[in-house]
């Protein structure tokens, strides 16, 4: 669905100026349907990267296919009518403050001159899909940072895009906040097909919602694949950073003194213990990507005090050989 072919990016502000590199010979393929993040520290060319999929930067070289189209390649005009098919989420949601929650929504169809008739049944509808019908009449000033998000959701939507950016789209709510909108997203993707693309400079939110993950630092891709096997084997020094930050936060997001572990074991032993490590204090369990329906068995990351990790570790080693703790995060 996004297909980034040999990209490179370099910014020149002034003839006096160095020039930027902000990516470097980037390779990148996403699937429809996937939900994709791309994680990286401040200045890693996230940002630019994201931008590159929606137009709104051209790349210096290379190619940039989204859906089958060349968007690199694209007029601004045809860029205007394929932007429809790709919406966009945003950090500090970049709502029309003088508009209410409804006409928020309302204002991508009206661009696209859809009819009265139509604008009213498909705000209905979205502001019904974020949980929003109640907050129609209001403006954004009045919503929480958690509904702000919902309504830019909403209004992402509105042309049923393809696909969906994210461009650090829980980085300013709180931590319930962001596994709600972290949750309505993965519903939304589970529901419409929709590719989701997620820039983020925490692990816990690739951990949360996404399938497959790119690694960024200056403006190079240094690590892609599977989550769980990311966080089962992280190799590059940035990635081990990320997956250890992740370890080392609490289901609070308080700190820890002690790492947590990442443990991979069969579907049954981890069914079977479950209720044993669900009433453990101060132990906290995630299953890493989510779905239990593998047969080739899980990933877990159990975080907490240090005496409860092992004691949990301990009760899934009990009677398979098979339990294996990936403790090699340093
Ligand atoms: N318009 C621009 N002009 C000049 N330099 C730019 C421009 N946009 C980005 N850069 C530079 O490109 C590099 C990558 O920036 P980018 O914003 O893509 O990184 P990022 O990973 O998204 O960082 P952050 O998380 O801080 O937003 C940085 O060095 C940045 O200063």
């Amino acid at each position: 669905m996004i297909h980034l072919k040999d990209i490179n990016k370099t910014f020149q502000s002034n003839r006096d100026t160095e020039p930027v590199t902000a990516l470097s010979d980037v390779n990148l393929h996403i699937e429809p349907g996937e939900i994709y993040g791309i994680i990286g520290r401040s200045g890693a060319g996230k940002s630019t990267l994201l931008r590159l999929v929606n137009g709104l930067e051209t790349p210096t070289s290379g190619e940039v296919w989204v859906g089958g189209r060349e968007i690199s390649q694209m007029k601004e005009r045809e860029l205007r009518t394929a932007r429809q098919k790709i919406g966009m989420i945003f950090q500090h949601f970049n709502l029309l403050w003088s508009r209410t929650v409804w006409d928020n929504v309302a204002f991508p169809l009206e661009v696209a001159g859809k009819s009265k008739a139509e604008i009213k049944r498909k705000v209905g509808g979205l502001l019904d899909r974020v949980g929003l019908s109640e907050r129609a009449g209001s403006y954004p000033s009045q919503l929480s940072g958690g509904q702000k998000q919902r309504v830019g959701i909403a209004r992402a939507l509105a042309n049923e895009p393809d696909v969906l950016l994210c461009d650090e789209a829980t980085s300013a709510v709180d931590p319930e906040t962001t596994s709600s909108i972290l949750q309505l997203l993965r519903e939304i993707n589970r529901d419409t097909g929709i590719t989701l693309l997620l820039i983020t400079h925490e692990m816990s939110v690739v951990e949360a919602v996404c399938q497959r993950v790119a690694v960024m630092e200056w403006g190079r891709i240094i690590e892609t694949g599977d989550v769980q096997e990311i966080f089962r084997n992280p190799r590059h020094s940035i990635t081990k950073q990320f997956v250890k930050q992740t370890l080392l936060e609490s289901e609070d997001g308080d700190r820890k003194d002690d790492e947590g572990v990442v443990v991979h074991c069969s579907l049954s032993v981890f069914t079977e213990k479950w209720s044993q490590l669900e009433s453990q204090k101060g132990l906290s369990v995630h299953v890493l990507e989510g779905e239990l329906s593998s047969t080739d068995g899980i990933a877990l990351r159990l975080a907490g005090r240090r005496e409860e990790v092992e004691k949990a570790v301990g009760i899934l080693k009990g009677e398979d050989a098979g339990t294996e703790v990936m403790a090699g995060v340093q």
